[in-house]
């Protein structure tokens, strides 16, 4: 799917009266088929910019084109079916505690099909083999019939791109998915998520805390500062400088981009099914 921004301010609507836009005149181009890493200090954006990509948020300003339409001048069947092909990823995978892993994974799916077939596999997963299958990406293809609710955080973390990989959606939003991982699996995931991309031709952003991985990864890098561009770069462009001005007074983050040292288990918090 091929992206366009003009000039997006985005404001969330439970901000205090008079805080910043989050987003502010952004303007960017991605392909179909591209793949792009956002970094940026904490509070840039990063996470907006990809609820603004998945029509999660509308641009108060400017406009978001997905494939050369305006999601938001669409009729709402026609942005249902366009949400339909867009699949955001969450730090935190939305995963119901007490789901199969196999059904969660299953779940990704459930807007490519009819509404029989969503019931019906949400009570007797089909399926199964692609399941698996985007389970063994990331190496988790033993927790199939696992309890979501007993998996760790990276062995969750994991399971949630397996979700993004069986949602067959053409514009993949990860973000941070790297949080839990332990610096082995970091690598391991990225390479999978990205091949991945890349043999099915869906277009990807993910968003990334660490930047050495960014770089290593994903062929282009968005710096994100203050809601705004700072920098729009292939990786191999991306020098120290950009890196230092772009985490200006957040010095301390840039030094922590490596991951930790082992998978941290995190809490099963629910998040809003709203873009699965
Ligand atoms: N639901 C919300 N309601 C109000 N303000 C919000 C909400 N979510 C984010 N913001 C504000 O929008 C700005 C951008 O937040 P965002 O989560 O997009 O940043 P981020 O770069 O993803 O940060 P992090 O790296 O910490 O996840 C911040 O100032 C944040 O406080």
């Amino acid at each position: 799917m091929k992206v366009q921004l003009d000039s997006a301010t985005v404001r969330h609507p439970a901000a205090r009266a008079g805080a910043p836009a989050a987003l502010r005149g952004l303007s960017l181009a991605v392909a179909q088929g591209e793949q792009v890493a956002v970094i940026g200090p904490s509070g840039a954006g990063k996470t907006t910019l990809l609820q603004l990509l998945a029509c999660a948020q509308r641009p108060a300003i400017g406009r978001l084109q997905l494939d050369g339409r305006d999601p938001w001048a669409l009729p709402r069947g026609a942005l249902q079916r366009l949400r339909g092909r867009l699949f955001l990823a969450p730090q935190v995978p939305p995963l119901p505690p007490r789901q199969r892993v196999v059904t969660a994974v299953l779940a990704g799916r459930l807007p490519h099909e009819s509404l029989w077939a969503s019931v019906r596999s949400l009570v007797y997963p089909t399926g199964i083999a692609l399941a698996e299958q985007a389970l063994s990406r990331f190496d988790v293809a033993d927790k199939l019939f696992d309890r979501v609710d007993h998996l760790s955080g990276g062995e969750r973390q994991r399971v949630g791109l397996a979700r993004a990989l069986a949602s067959q959606a053409s514009l993949l939003l990860v973000d941070e998915p790297l949080s839990a991982l332990d610096p082995a699996r970091a690598q391991q995931a990225l390479a999978s998520l990205t091949q991945a991309a890349h043999e099915r031709g869906a277009t990807l952003v993910a968003t990334l805390h660490h930047v050495d991985m960014a770089l290593q990864h994903f062929p282009r890098v968005i710096g994100l500062r203050d809601g705004a561009l700072a920098f729009d770069l292939p990786a191999a462009q991306v020098t120290p400088e950009h890196l230092h001005q772009l985490y200006a007074q957040h010095l301390d983050e840039l030094a922590q981009t490596a991951p930790p040292a082992q998978d941290v288990p995190v809490a099963a918090a629910p998040v809003p099914m709203q873009c699965r």
